[in-house]
């Protein structure tokens, strides 16, 4: 099979190395300084150091249409804010794409209520796209190192799901399938919003049962705005759901609950963001799923709590004492 990655960050190069021992992979670069040096080294020396590259993988930078002509997949590998002009270049390819990508479209404009979630970008500015996302619970420096790990391919097309199977699936690495689209999105956005607050609740040393109430009460939002948005909730106890849940919130590669751990030490959000060198996408997340959740009439106390801190409305004790000070409900709900 051909394959070409669009976005050469962390997970873009790992999912690029996992597939070249099978494929032939073309890796596709923003620019050629980027691209130059890891054609002639074999490593993203900037974005997952110590990840070597296989021969069948090949690196390119300049235009992505040379790069993807040909391919019988196509998988965009950008941070969200650059989904948008990627599936726009997309625009009437006959073959598969999926999207790596975690999260919302960040606002830019002031009258948007709210970033949209890919599969409602391509919606708007590709809907003939046969499309689809690959998601769950994955570090990109783990899967380079070839550790089991398993993802969920999710599209409406059984073909988009057969072939992010085909392309990925192995023996380190297992890639289940889901027609839940909105359910795994869904999922994979407000995870990092959660394990944000869960860094943050690690950082103030709040203890294990705080974090686990977090997780879980964290689960139930997730689900009920999930609900909401049309998705399954059998989705949200798979590996976009509970799955990457568990994985970022606890785990100590998270970008996403780096900020929070940040943020307790006292940083500002901008000093959080600027030592990551990587994205985290709960930033911008954070606050389309409280302002979307309040169209909807959903509560998300934990998620309302994470935008108070990040937009410094609030101190880490209040947001604490907002949360425990909150009328008794039923459990799970
Ligand atoms: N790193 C992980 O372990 C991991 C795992 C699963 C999903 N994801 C998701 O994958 C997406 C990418 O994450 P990452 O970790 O690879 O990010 P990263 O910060 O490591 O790298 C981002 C890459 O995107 C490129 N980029 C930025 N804007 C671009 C544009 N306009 N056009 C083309 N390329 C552009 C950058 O040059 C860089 O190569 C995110 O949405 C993230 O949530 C990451
Ligand atoms: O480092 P994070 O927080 O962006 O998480 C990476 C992956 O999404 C984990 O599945």
């Amino acid at each position: 099979m051909k394959i070409c990655v669009l976005g050469a960050g962390a997970w873009g190069t790992a999912l690029a190395v996992n597939a070249g021992a099978r494929h032939d992979v073309t890796l596709w670069a923003r620019d050629a300084a980027q691209a130059t040096p890891m054609n002639a080294a074999r490593v993203n020396a900037r974005y997952l150091p110590g990840a070597i590259f296989p021969e069948r993988l090949s690196v390119q930078a300049g235009d992505a249409a040379q790069a993807y002509a040909g391919a019988n997949l196509v998988i965009i590998a950008t941070p969200m804010a650059a989904l948008r002009g990627q599936l726009h270049l997309l625009r009437g390819f006959k073959a598969p794409v999926a999207w790596l990508s975690k999260g919302v479209e960040p606002v830019v404009d002031e009258s948007q209520p709210f970033g949209l979630l890919a599969h409602e970008i391509r919606a708007e500015v590709a809907p003939d796209l046969m499309a689809g996302v690959l998601s769950g619970p994955s570090f990109a420096q783990e899967v380079a190192q070839g550790r089991p790990t398993a993802l969920v391919a999710a599209s409406a097309h059984a073909q988009v799901r057969d072939l992010l199977v085909e392309a990925f699936h192995g023996p380190a690495l297992r890639v289940y399938g889901n027609d839940d689209i909105v359910g795994v999105e869904v999922g994979g956005a407000v995870k990092n919003v959660l394990a944000i607050a869960t860094g943050l609740c690690d950082g103030l040393a709040l203890g294990l049962n705080a974090r686990a109430a977090l997780i879980t009460r964290g689960l139930a939002e997730m689900t009920r705005f999930g609900l909401a948005l049309g998705a399954r909730a059998d989705t949200f106890m798979g590996l976009s759901g509970l799955g990457d849940l568990v994985l970022t919130a606890t785990g100590d590669l998270s970008r996403n609950r780096k900020v929070g751990l940040l943020l307790a030490q006292g940083r500002t959000l901008a000093q959080a963001v600027d030592s990551l060198g990587h994205v985290a996408e709960g930033v911008y997340c954070a606050r389309t799923v409280v302002q979307r959740a309040r169209l909807l009439g959903i509560e998300m106390p934990i998620a309302e709590g994470v935008v108070a801190l990040l937009d410094g409305k609030s101190s880490p004790a209040q947001a604490l004492a907002n949360l425990m000070g909150r009328e008794p409900s039923a459990d799970p709900g």
